[in-house]
């Protein structure tokens, strides 16, 4: 005989996200609060407390019911199994508030379940489970904790700041427009602008007049969609105002990529190269311009002169890279050009591989969504001579840039990755010619990569 005491959890945790990461951090908890002590054991599935009963703590909270242990008598081991249970209970009650439901039979005071469910639930701490891997960003986005937050920037107003570590290729944020309006003159744009406005609540009213006017004046609403609309796709006549979106700040080497999806209307902002906790968030409100051309553009449309990294460098690496985006212009240009396409097919592969280059050395590997264009052209040039192999790979890797930049669920990842499957389903297959014809299955497997990549760009049959 002797006295039990501990707690229970009531009512029990779900497997829902929000128990589940509670749990874990209390258990993070304990393990960082006895990590010198000799007698806690940290199990594949559970924590042991060795002392009195062994009190066990699961790794799955929603299996947990009580944390007990017989802790009468005069001895040091039930001394030091009370101690355990009182610290553990106060730990959790931290954790869990009101759920955590201490009772000690000296007491008179019992737990909530019957002894007969909880050696049940101890009995299934054993069975492995199949761990579900779920990303810490996914996590956080399902907890509703953003991966950002909003600061004041130094001669830049509002932005948007990492809070964490953020990997390429993260989506950063997901945001619905207060409203999407087709570009139009100030004077016209206005009285549309007031009867939209009119139909939001009041809320979203709030968010459209708390976003930033460069251009105020005569027409102040037009003045917000001037400094703030975001295009809904590259060109497009129609841009979208957001509540955070549009606090994101430019750079000319920017670190996210931001994206409208038609098929759901939003807009994604992700990641193009890893970003450091503490850094500014930014997206590319130009084209890739030289110095300034992009200089004049961004003060004429956004009424601000760009300070970013790659508008400091100094005077002959600017050079450098003016040169560089010159070059990236012209063989976007002479890429698109569907007679040489026709004719040159060859050399328009060329042109694929010392853009990829110079895309890389302008942009560092940031420059995701060009090169998923650029794949993309290769791609056309090798479905309309009917090379299927050489197709296959660039849409796969057009695919793969669109994924980081855009993510799984954007409508043109999902058609180049269904390309990447069946290239000879592109209505351009053969037809140019058939001089290249091959099918999919034969994609070289016996190169190196440096091998690969001649083959690939057509410098090596
Ligand atoms: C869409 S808003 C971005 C959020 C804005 N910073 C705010 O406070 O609401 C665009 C405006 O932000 C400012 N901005 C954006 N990028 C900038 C940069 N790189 N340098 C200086 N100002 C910038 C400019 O005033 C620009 O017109």
């Amino acid at each position: 005989m002797g006295i039990d005491a501990g707690f229970d959890m009531v009512p029990r945790l779900s497997k829902g996200v929000v128990d589940r990461h509670n749990w874990d951090r209390f258990i993070n908890f304990i393990k960082e609060h006895y990590k010198d002590d000799a007698q806690i054991e940290i199990k594949p599935n559970y924590i042991i407390f060795k002392a009195g009963e062994h009190p066990i703590l699961p790794f799955e909270g929603h299996k947990f019911l009580r944390f007990s242990s017989k802790v009468s008598g005069p001895t040091a081991a039930a001394t030091r199994v009370e101690s355990y249970i009182d610290t553990v209970t106060r730990i959790a009650k931290v954790h869990f508030g009101s759920r955590v439901q201490y009772w000690n039979e000296g007491f008179d005071h019992f737990g909530n379940y019957d002894w007969n469910e909880v050696h049940e639930s101890i009995r299934s701490y054993e069975q492995v489970r199949h761990a579900v891997v779920i990303s810490p960003f996914l996590l956080l986005d399902k907890l509703g904790i953003p991966i950002f937050e909003i600061k004041d920037i130094l001669g830049k107003g509002k932005g948007l700041v990492a809070r964490f570590n953020i990997s390429k290729g993260t989506r950063i944020l997901v945001e619905k427009p207060l409203l999407t309006v087709r570009s139009m003159p100030p004077n016209e744009l206005e009285p549309v602008l007031a009867a939209r406005l009119k139909a939001l609540s009041k809320a979203s009213q709030r968010q459209f007049l708390s976003l930033r006017n460069n251009f105020p004046g005569k027409y102040p609403f037009s003045g917000i969609v001037k400094t703030n609309a975001l295009p809904c796709g590259p060109g497009s006549p129609v841009g979208g105002v957001y509540p955070t979106a549009c606090l994101i700040n430019h750079s000319c080497i920017p670190n996210s990529h931001h994206s409208w999806n038609s098929n759901v209307e939003h807009e994604t902002i992700h990641a193009v190269r890893p970003i450091e906790a503490g850094e500014e968030i930014t997206i590319s409100y130009d084209r890739g311009d030289p110095y300034i051309v992009r200089q004049a553009f961004l003060n004429e449309a956004f009424g601000f002169d760009c300070n970013c990294s790659g508008c400091s460098l100094p005077p002959s690496e600017l050079q450098a890279s003016n040169a560089r985006r010159i070059l990236i212009q012209g063989l976007d240009d002479t890429i698109g050009d569907p007679f040489r396409m026709m004719v040159s097919p060859k050399e328009v592969l060329g042109d694929c591989h010392s853009l990829l280059q110079v895309l890389e050395e302008e942009y560092g590997g940031c420059a995701t969504a060009s090169s998923a264009r650029l794949y993309y052209d290769a791609f056309q040039v090798s479905i309309t001579h009917g090379d299927q192999a050489r197709a296959s790979v660039f849409a796969e890797r057009a695919y793969k840039a669109r994924v980081v930049c855009e993510g799984e669920d954007s409508p043109e990842t999902q058609r180049v990755k269904s390309l990447a499957l069946k290239p000879s389903e592109h209505s351009s297959f053969g037809l140019c010619s058939t001089k290249w014809k091959t099918t999919r299955e034969m994609v070289p497997k016996s190169l190196n990569t440096a091998q690969f990549e001649k083959w690939l760009f057509g410098e090596q049959s």
